[in-house]
């Protein structure tokens, strides 16, 4: 098995809303995919469906081989999950907490436990209901990187806190990532962070996978190009429908090609621009591919 979560066309209704329209993305071992999309793009619920807090309508949804539907204690065992505004124990000191949870889970790793009490410094004799956001989310994540699971499920962990305490957060995560053979999937709308965590990533719009993929691969396809024109260029009618975001300001055409293929650019560039010198190529930031598409009307990723 080398998918720790596969999602076939997954369907997900409440009522009247649709919030998984058809959902196919996996998660392999061994890489960190994050979610990404605009409120009420179906993230949460996607994650709720793998953990089997909400049934499919339709589809299929495999978590660690196992359908979603059927997993239980063993399963859940080896997955982590994490979520804004999770409920805890509140009354229990987090030594309590952490006391509480260790008997759970057989794979409880003591040595990483003191590892990360180490670096994340979350007041151990303090009750959970009296921890900062921060505080509460590193102790969270704390009860959950000590089993050493095979998957760790993060929703939103990181909105609101404090950049020290992300930089904290995701160290850790990362130094997991490196030792083990586990996969991560990350809904989030810090595209920051993606770019310093994620290698892959899934984008959604209503319910339905927009883009996915591998972030290196998708960054290989796009380029940011310049072209210098002349004063007897003219301008065409229309452009290739993967250069997107064309803009003339003066003497320069830019846009961004999202199908980048050197020699197949070289030949759009000599139709379209047949008098200019070379142009000028820039690789550019999933950011910028985030914003071009929502732009373009292609994805919406939100913040
Ligand atoms: N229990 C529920 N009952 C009714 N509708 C729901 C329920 N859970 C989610 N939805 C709806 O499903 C859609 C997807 O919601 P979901 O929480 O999965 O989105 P999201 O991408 O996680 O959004 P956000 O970024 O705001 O957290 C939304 O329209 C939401 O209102």
């Amino acid at each position: 098995m080398s998918d720790l979560l596969e999602f076939e066309k997954v369907k997900k209704r409440f009522g009247g809303v649709s919030a998984l329209s058809g959902a196919s993305f996996t998660v392999p071992k061994g890489s960190v995919t994050a979610l990404l999309g605009a409120n009420g793009a179906g993230k949460s619920t996607a994650l709720r469906v793998a953990l089997n807090l909400e049934k499919p309508s339709q589809g299929l949804v495999r978590v660690l081989g196992q359908d979603s539907r059927r997993i239980g204690p063993v399963e859940l065992r080896k997955i982590g999950y994490v979520a804004e505004g999770m409920e805890m124990p509140e009354w229990m000191t987090v030594d309590q907490y952490l006391n509480w949870c260790r008997p759970l889970y057989p794979d409880w790793d003591r040595k990483l436990e003191e590892k990360l009490r180490g670096i994340f410094h979350v007041p151990s004799n303090r009750p959970l209901k009296a921890l900062s956001r921060g505080q509460r989310m590193k102790a969270a994540l704390l009860s959950v990187l000590s089993y050493r699971p095979e998957l760790l499920i993060l929703d939103e962990p990181f909105s609101g806190l404090d950049p020290l305490v992300r930089d904290d957060l995701t160290k850790s995560i990362l130094e997991l990532a490196d030792q083990d053979s586990w996969g991560v999937v990350i809904a989030t709308h810090d595209i920051e962070e993606v770019e310093r965590l994620a290698d892959r990533v899934v984008v959604m719009k209503l319910g339905k996978v927009e883009l996915a993929g591998d972030r290196e691969e998708l960054l290989e396809k796009w380029r940011r190009v310049e072209v210098l024109v002349t004063d007897e260029w003219e301008e065409p009618a229309r452009y290739p429908s993967e250069w997107l975001n064309v803009k003339r300001v003066g003497m320069v055409v830019r846009f961004y090609e999202s199908k980048y293929a050197k020699e197949d650019l070289g030949e759009k560039l000599k139709t379209h621009f047949p008098l200019t010198a070379d142009p000028a190529l820039q690789r550019v930031s999933l950011r910028d591919v985030l914003r071009v598409l929502t732009k373009a009307g292609r994805v919406e990723v939100g913040s």
